[in-house]
C-alpha cells in the first residue's frame, strides 16, 4: 500500500508518495495524521497528513518512512476538507501543507500536550494478548509506577520516538488513555496591542533600521481600530513593546472570557413570523436545501430587511432534516446582538467559535462538532473548516466584509472558500449583505449565483433620508460638528430618541487631502490616490509606480491646507460634552472596548437608554438594531475615500450604507447627516440615489475601463530583499518572464512599484499586480518561474509572496 501525503519539511509541503509499513496498513486512512521519519534523520519525526491511499507493490525504498500513526488512524480530516485544502492550494498558489494546516486547529495538530494515563484495571489483565512485546510491557510498567506520563517523558525514557501506534493499541485494550492536557491555569488576562490614536509620522524613517518593527506596525495598521494579541499578529511581545516605547502602539489588558457569553443580552423577542417577503426567500432556499444540490444564493436585503430571521428559519429547516450547518460572521466580538439571537434559538445545538477560547475549549469544540454533538458552527473566517459532515447550508453573513480575507499565508477568502466547500458537500451557500461585494453581485447578475432581493424593510419601515452637509461653508458648532448636525441631534434628544455618530478613523498615512476643496491627487493611469513620500518629496502610485513632484499645494484650488489629521473620537466626545453638558455620551472605540465585556456593556446601556448618544468608529456601523435610533451622523465622511485602493469607493459606500442603516429601523422614520468636504464624490451621489444597483453599474464602467476586479482577476506578487535594487530588479525580471509566457490579450502586468511601506533599511518591497482577463494561473507554471527567479537571486535573500484576489493593496 502507498500513501499520498503532505509532510512538514518534505518537498516544501507538496504531496509525496510513501510506502505504508505493513504494521500500519489496517488502521491508516485518508485523512489520518502520521509522523514521518526523514531520510538520515530518523531522530526527527515530522507531522504529515494522508491525502489518499492506493494499493501498490512498494519497491525497496530508502527515503523517508511513515514511522507512526496518530489518533489510532481516525482521520483528522474529512474527505471534503481534503478536497477543499487541495483546491485552496491550487487556487491561492500556495502549498497543500499550508492549506491542510489551516483546516486544523493547532490544538489538534500539535502533540506537545499529549499525556498517557493509566486506567484503573487489574494488573493481572496486563498479561493479556495486547501486552505481548517488551515495549508494551515497559510502557505499562512505567505507567503503573507513575500513573501519568507525557509523551515526551515516555519517549525520553524509552529512547524511542515512535510510540503513538503502540499507545493506541494499549488504549484499545483498555489499559491506558491517551489525552491532550492543556495548561489548566490559563491566564485570565492577556495583553493586546493596537495603534496609538496619533502614531508618529514617517514610520518608514523612524523604524527604518527595524524592519520587523515596521512590519508589526503595518500589521497593526490593518487592524484599524481593533487590537490584537501578539501571537495573532505573528510578532513577539518584546518586539511589540518596542513599538509601544516608540509611541506607535499601545497596550491594553484584555480579560479573556472562556465561554462566549454576552454582556449584552436582550430579552427574547416575541416570536416573529416571517413576512411575505421573508417567506418567499425562505421557500426558495428551503427547496434548494431539499434538493441536496450545490447552489449559491446572494441574499441582497437592504438594512433592516430581516435577513437574520431568514437565516434562523432556514437553519431550523436544515436541522429538522437531520443536516448540519456553518454560519460565518466577520468578527464575532463586534456582533454580539446577532450571535445572541442565534444562541437564543439553537441553545446547545450551536457552537460559537471565537478567538478568546482557550486551547482546551477549541479542542473540545472541534470534537463536539466532529462527533455531531453540535449541529451548527458559528464564527469568523476559520469556522469554514469546522469538522462537520452532512452539511445542508453554509451561510456567510455580511459577505462583503474584508475581514473574510486572511492576510497571511494561506491567503484565502473565506467567502469563496465557503462556496467551494458547499460544492464539495452538495450543500447550498447563502451570501447575505445589504451592500454585496462587487464580485458577488457580478456573479449574481451573470447567473452564477441566484439573486434574492429584499428591497424593503420589515413592517413598512422606511429607508432613512440622507442629507449632505457641505463642511467647507457650513457654520460650525464646534471644530468637528456643524451647526446643522448639532441642531438635528438636539431635536432628536428632545423627543427622547437616540443618535449614533460615526467618526471613521481609518485613513492612510501619506494620503493627501485638501481641506479646502476635498481634492485628492490620483494617478492618471490607475485612478488611484497617490501617496506622499516625504524623503523624495514625491507623490507615487502604488500600483504602476508612476511618480510626480509634490508641490505642497492642492492641484485644484491651490490651497496649502493639505494634510488632514483626523481628530479621534475622544476629542469629539469632548466637543459633544460642551454642546450637551447634561447628556451621558457613550463612546465605542478601541480604547473603550478592550476591557472585559465592555463592548457589550456599552450596547446594553444604549439599549436601556441610559444614554441617547452613541459615538464610535466603524464598530457602530455593524449590525446594530435599536428601534429608537432615528438619527445617524457621520462626522468626517471623506476619510477613507483617499486611500490608494481601487475598492475605496465600494468600501465607503458600504460603510456609509451600513451606518445609515442603523437609523429608523422601526416605526419612527430615520435620518442621516453626512458632513462632507468633497460634495461631488460619486459615493455620495449614489447614497442620495439610494440605489445599490445604480452605484454598482456606474462604478463597474470604471472598473471595466481600467480592468479592475470583477472585470479581471488580480494577483499580487511582492518581492522583498535586503538590497533595494535587487528587489526591484527581481520584480522586473519576474515581470519579463511572465510577459514572455502569458499572452497580452489575456493578462496585463502593472509595476514594479514600491509596495505599501517602502523605505526600509533592511528589507525593500516591490510589488507587481497581474490582471488576468481570462483563464487562471497554473501553480506549476508559477512555481517553475519562481524557482528560476529565486535561484538567480540566491545572494539577495529574495523572498516572494503571492496574494490571489488581494483585498489589501498597500
Ligand atoms: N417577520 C418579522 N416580524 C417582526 N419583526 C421582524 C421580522 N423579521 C425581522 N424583524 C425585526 O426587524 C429588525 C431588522 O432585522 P435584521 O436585524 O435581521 O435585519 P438585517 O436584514 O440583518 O439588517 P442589517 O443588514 O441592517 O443588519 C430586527 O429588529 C428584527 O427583529
Ligand atoms: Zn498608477
Amino acid at each position: 500500500m502507498q500513501a499520498r501525503l503532505v509532510v512538514d519539511r518534505l518537498f516544501r509541503g507538496d504531496p509525496a508518495t510513501l510506502p505504508v509499513p505493513e504494521s500500519l496498513e489496517k488502521e491508516i486512512q485518508a485523512g489520518s495524521m502520521v509522523l514521518v521519519a526523514l531520510q538520515n534523520r530518523t531522530e526527527t519525526l515530522c507531522p504529515g497528513f494522508v491525502l489518499e491511499l492506493f494499493p501498490d507493490k512498494s519497491d525497496d525504498h530508502s527515503g523517508p518512512v511513515i514511522a507512526d500513526l496518530l489518533y489510532g488512524g481516525v482521520p483528522v480530516l474529512r474527505q471534503s476538507l481534503i478536497r477543499l485544502a487541495l483546491w485552496m492550494a491550487d487556487y491561492y498558489l500556495t502549498s497543500p501543507l499550508d492549506t491542510i494546516i489551516a483546516c486544523l486547529p493547532a490544538a489538534v495538530r500539535t502533540t506537545v500536550n499529549d499525556v498517557a494515563e493509566l486506567n484503573s484495571f487489574e494488573l493481572k489483565s496486563a498479561e493479556g494478548k495486547t501486552v505481548n512485546t517488551p515495549l508494551r510491557r515497559s510502557i505499562l510498567q512505567m505507567l503503573v509506577n507513575e500513573k501519568k506520563l507525557t509523551l515526551r517523558q515516555l519517549q525520553k525514557r524509552l529512547g524511542k520516538k515512535q510510540l503513538y501506534r503502540t499507545l493506541s493499541e494499549l488504549e484499545k485494550g483498555g489499559y491506558i488513555s491517551l489525552q491532550k492536557k492543556f495548561a489548566t491555569t490559563r491566564p485570565k488576562q492577556k495583553t493586546a496591542y493596537s495603534l496609538t490614536a496619533a502614531p508618529p509620522e514617517n514610520p518608514e524613517i523612524l523604524l527604518g533600521n527595524a524592519p520587523r518593527q515596521l512590519e508589526a506596525y503595518k500589521a497593526l495598521l490593518t487592524l484599524g481600530d481593533s487590537s490584537g494579541f501578539a501571537e495573532a499578529l505573528g510578532f513577539s511581545s518584546a518586539l511589540l513593546n518596542e513599538l509601544v516605547k516608540k509611541g506607535f502602539a499601545e497596550k491594553t489588558t484584555v480579560d479573556i472570557r472562556s465561554n462566549f457569553r454576552n454582556t449584552y443580552s436582550e430579552s427574547p423577542k416575541n416570536p416573529e413570523r416571517p413576512t411575505a417577503a421573508q417567506a418567499d426567500a425562505l421557500s426558495t432556499l428551503g427547496k434548494a436545501v431539499e434538493k441536496q444540490q450545490f447552489n449559491t444564493f446572494l441574499l441582497h436585503g437592504v438594512t433592516g430587511s430581516g435577513k437574520t430571521l431568514i437565516y434562523i428559519e432556514l437553519l431550523k429547516k436544515v436541522i429538522a432534516a437531520g443536516k448540519n450547518a456553518i454560519v460565518l460572521v466577520p468578527e464575532i466580538s463586534l456582533t454580539p446582538q446577532t450571535a445572541g439571537r442565534f444562541r437564543q434559538h439553537f441553545h446547545d445545538d450551536i457552537t460559537i467559535l471565537h478567538s478568546a477560547m482557550s486551547d482546551q475549549e477549541k479542542y473540545d469544540a472541534w470534537h463536539s462538532l466532529r462527533n455531531g454533538r453540535t449541529k451548527i458552527a458559528l464564527g469568523a473566517r476559520s469556522t469554514i473548516f469546522a469538522p462537520l459532515e452532512n452539511i445542508g447550508v453554509i451561510i456567510v453573513d455580511e459577505e462583503h466584509d474584508g475581514a473574510y480575507k486572511q492576510d497571511r499565508n494561506p491567503r484565502y477568502h473565506a467567502r469563496d472558500t465557503a462556496i467551494m466547500r458547499a460544492m464539495f458537500e452538495n450543500a447550498i451557500c447563502v451570501l447575505g449583505s445589504a451592500t454585496p461585494s462587487f464580485e458577488s453581485y457580478q456573479n449574481a447578475r451573470n447567473g452564477k449565483y441566484q439573486l434574492i432581493d429584499l428591497p424593503e424593510r420589515i413592517d413598512g419601515a422606511t429607508m432613512p433620508l440622507i442629507t449632505l452637509i457641505a463642511m467647507r461653508e457650513a457654520p460650525k458648532a464646534t471644530a468637528s460638528i456643524s451647526d446643522r448636525l448639532y441642531r438635528e441631534i438636539r431635536k432628536r434628544l428632545e423627543k427622547n430618541e437616540q443618535v449614533i455618530l460615526l467618526q471613521n478613523r481609518r485613513g492612510f498615512a501619506g494620503s493627501v487631502f485638501c481641506l479646502e476643496c476635498g481634492h485628492t491627487p490620483v494617478c492618471k493611469y490607475c485612478n488611484i490616490p497617490l501617496v506622499y513620500h516625504a524623503t523624495e518629496k514625491q507623490l507615487r502610485c502604488h500600483y504602476c509606480g508612476h511618480t510626480q513632484i509634490f508641490t505642497e499645494q492642492c492641484g485644484k484650488c491651490n490651497s496649502t491646507r493639505l494634510f488632514y489629521k483626523s481628530s479621534g473620537t475622544e476629542r469629539i466626545e469632548e466637543e459633544l460634552k460642551t454642546l450637551f453638558p447634561e447628556e451621558t455620551i457613550l463612546r465605542m472605540d478601541i480604547d473603550t472596548t478592550s476591557a472585559k465585556g465592555s463592548h457589550g456593556r456599552i450596547l446594553k446601556a444604549f439599549h436601556e437608554k441610559k444614554s441617547r448618544i452613541l459615538l464610535g468608529t466603524q464598530m457602530v456601523a455593524k449590525g446594530l438594531d435599536f428601534p429608537d435610533v432615528t438619527l445617524v451622523g457621520v462626522l468626517m465622511a471623506d476619510i477613507g475615500l483617499n486611500i490608494p485602493d481601487f475598492r475605496a469607493s465600494e468600501r465607503m459606500y458600504s460603510l456609509l450604507t451600513q451606518v445609515s442603516g442603523r437609523s429608523g429601523r422601526a416605526s419612527i422614520p430615520g435620518e442621516v447627516y453626512l458632513q462632507v468636504y468633497n460634495l461631488d464624490n460619486e459615493v455620495y451621489r449614489a447614497l442620495l440615489d439610494g440605489s445599490y444597483k445604480k452605484f454598482f453599474e456606474r462604478e463597474m464602467t470604471l472598473r471595466k475601463l481600467l480592468r479592475y476586479p470583477p472585470a479581471s482577476k488580480l494577483v499580487k506578487f511582492e518581492f522583498s530583499s535586503t538590497d533595494e535594487k535587487k528587489a526591484e530588479e527581481a520584480a522586473l525580471s519576474f515581470k519579463e518572464r511572465l510577459e514572455t509566457h502569458l499572452p497580452a490579450e489575456k493578462v496585463m502586468l502593472l509595476g514594479p512599484a514600491p509596495a505599501g511601506i517602502t523605505k526600509l533599511k533592511n528589507r525593500y518591497r516591490y510589488q507587481l499586480l497581474l490582471k488576468i482577463f481570462t483563464g487562471k494561473l497554473s501553480p506549476a507554471f508559477i512555481r517553475h518561474h519562481l524557482d528560476a527567479l529565486l535561484a538567480s537571486y540566491r545572494n539577495a535573500k529574495l523572498s516572494v509572496t503571492i496574494d490571489v484576489d488581494p483585498q489589501n493593496l498597500m
